[in-house]
């Protein structure tokens, strides 16, 4: 891969983490960002790192075996980040956020483990579909790599218990994009508790799925 075009990726990384964080989508130095290099290699966010305020060249790049070549020292979910990428060759960046109404939803109790949140708009079977919850493990546990590895052949979106979702996409903005629809439908899903919603149907799903394949 040319130097531009880590250059792109590396801007491109700077100026999504700036409007996540700029639309209060996560706060503090919460959340990560990773994409993928074509020699197999990564750029990924430092540790501590405000995705508000990312420098491009502090970037932290990765070899494929995860040696750290340049940057900072990488986001402590590296390893869940390579376990899911391990899992998806078809996809190119992964984004975890601590956005609000998607934490709020992985603290439920009564979310359905397989799926947390339900079918409720096109949109979003188009983006997210199915979203398993990953038991509850510390930040930074390599326990979480293992539990992510276990669900990211079939789905390119997990919710960590009690912090927050993980979404991959074939490149950042896909992932951007679906992780920002997850949390508005994580909102919607937190609006219309208590009552009865209409869902979509298995065959509304069924024709979007075939219509609009996620990767
Ligand atoms: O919740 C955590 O601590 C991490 O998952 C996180 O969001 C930020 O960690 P770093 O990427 O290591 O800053
Ligand atoms: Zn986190």
């Amino acid at each position: 891969m040319s130097i531009h075009r880590q250059n792109c990726l590396r801007e491109q990384i700077s100026t999504l983490g700036q409007s996540l964080f700029d639309r209060g989508l996560t706060m503090g130095s919460s959340g990560n960002i990773s994409v993928r290099l074509e020699d197999g290699g990564w750029l990924m966010t430092p540790t501590n790192a405000c995705l508000g305020r990312l420098d491009p060249a502090r970037i932290s790049h990765l070899d494929k075996n995860g040696r750290l070549l340049s940057g900072d020292t990488p986001t402590k979910e590296h390893f869940l980040h390579m376990a899911m990428y391990d899992e998806r060759p078809q996809s190119g960046a992964i984004v975890h956020l601590h956005s609000t109404h998607s934490v709020a939803v992985s603290c439920l109790p009564e979310v359905d483990h397989c799926d947390c949140i339900p079918s409720l708009t096109a949109y979003y079977v188009m983006r997210v579909g199915k979203l398993p919850l990953v038991p509850y493990h510390m930040p930074g546990d390599p326990k979480l790599g293992d539990a992510v590895r276990s669900l990211a052949g079939k789905h390119s979106a997990v919710l960590l218990a009690n912090h927050g979702p993980v979404v991959a996409g074939k490149n950042l903005e896909a992932a951007v994009f679906a992780t920002e629809e997850l949390e508005e439908t994580a909102k919607l899903y937190l609006l219309l508790r208590g009552t009865n919603p209409r869902l979509l149907t298995p065959e509304q799903i069924a024709e979007l799925e075939a219509r609009f394949p996620r990767d």
